[in-house]
């Protein structure tokens, strides 16, 4: 089961959420001690803008992208846009916020392509929207950017993150591919503090603000999700609405959960999670979304597993997952690979796995790593 903008009418397994899980390791509990005693308050504020003012940006691009005729539709330049300006607003609004503290952000792109003989249309496309998006942000008054202020701002994302320090992480654009369908895409912000993620923020224009499953086609969408560690997990409307608190689903009862997993076959073994929910009983079929929209849907409950198994040899890096995982956990979660291990975001700009990652609550969690055990075997076993 996929779900884009036009095909909202689907069934999924919603609870209405109430738990509100914690870590329950004695070594976590001592790490969130220690680290929720902090105060993020300033960097979400400014995070929760940076996404928001982006996700503004990519909007803009996707709808003017979505009324172009087919032979703009395979020109990649629209995605190229929206990615670059996406990562130079979110770098620009950082910076100006948190002026104060020195500043590091590991984030997907970076300017090279940008700075060649010929992307001048480009970048000054960028450079103008850029611009237009800022200045809709009633509380700058700042010049214009230059063409190169565009360059330096995308360049700030050249940091490689790691075990020291604070990071910002970034990415401008998840889900590129459902973006240039017209479906669901994330900014995915994410601040890590001596390699631990403390804080995240997920914008995701095209979800709908009611639970997946709930019948409502002219139903409101754009949905930012944010979590700091230790404070739990919030849903808003992109528009400005009051923050909700949300929660993984609580089900203990995996023939009633329902199963995420990408919307391109590419990026996740189909077969292995079929296999998967199989043995769990999930009666179910999968809803397949784009981007870290799904750990967005997932904790407040719309499903009750994510699924993730790309090919061997397939690196994740730490801007796919960095703001979904936290807003999952804070949300009561658990996001590890497919052995149970946590994700480790300490380690640059990669994350090194066994097979795959996945998410669920605490109940699910034992029942899901057996299945996922069985079923690797038995991968393995008929090949
Ligand atoms: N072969 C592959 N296997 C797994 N993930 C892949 C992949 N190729 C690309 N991806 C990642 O999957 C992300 C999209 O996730 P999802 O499958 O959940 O929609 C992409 O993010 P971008 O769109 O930012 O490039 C990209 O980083
Ligand atoms: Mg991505």
């Amino acid at each position: 089961m996929y779900i884009g903008l036009s095909s909202l009418r689907i069934r999924t397994h919603f609870v209405i959420p109430t738990l509100n899980h914690k870590p329950k390791s004695s070594i976590f509990s001592l790490l969130n001690s220690s680290f929720s005693s902090m105060s993020y308050q300033k960097e979400l504020v400014a995070a929760k803008k940076a996404a928001s003012l982006a996700a503004k940006l990519c909007q803009k691009v996707q709808k003017s992208l979505l009324q172009s005729d087919v032979q703009s539709k395979l020109d990649k330049s629209p995605v190229t846009v929206a990615d670059y300006g996406s990562q130079a607003v979110v770098s620009f609004v950082l910076e100006h916020e948190l002026s104060a503290e020195p500043f590091s952000l590991v984030a997907e792109e970076d300017s090279g392509d940008l700075r060649e003989d010929g992307a001048q249309d480009t970048l000054e496309r960028i450079r103008v929207l850029v611009n237009d998006t800022i200045a809709s942000e009633s509380t700058y008054s700042v010049s214009p950017l230059s063409a190169d202020g565009v360059l330096a701002a995308i360049d700030s994302g050249r940091s490689e993150g790691g075990a020291v320090g604070r990071h910002w992480v970034l990415d401008p654009i998840d889900g590129t591919k459902g973006f240039v369908r017209g479906d669901q895409y994330a900014i995915a912000l994410a601040l890590l503090d001596q390699g631990r993620v403390v804080l995240g923020v997920l914008a995701c224009p095209n979800l709908p603000l009611a639970p997946l499953g709930v019948q409502s086609s002219a139903g409101q969408t754009g949905c930012l999700f944010s979590a700091v560690l230790g404070e739990g997990t919030y849903m808003e409307s992109l528009d400005g609405s009051s923050p909700v608190k949300v929660n993984v689903s609580p089900t203990e009862n995996s023939e009633e959960a329902s199963f995420f997993e990408s919307y391109e076959a590419a990026h996740s073994s189909f077969d292995l999670s079929s296999s998967i929910a199989k043995k769990l009983g999930v009666k179910a079929p999968p809803v397949r979304i784009d981007s870290q929209a799904k750990y967005g849907a997932l904790s407040r409950g719309d499903g009750a597993i994510y699924l993730r198994f790309p090919k061997a040899g397939y690196r994740e890096k730490i801007w796919d997952h960095a703001a979904g995982s936290i807003v999952v956990t804070e949300a009561g979660g658990i996001v590890s690979d497919a052995a149970g291990n946590p994700l480790d975001f300490s380690k640059g700009k990669y994350l090194d796995l066994y097979k795959g990652i996945i998410a669920c609550n605490q109940k699910l969690m034992p029942a899901l790593l057996k299945a996922i055990q069985q079923s690797i075997e038995e991968k393995a076993a008929s090949l």
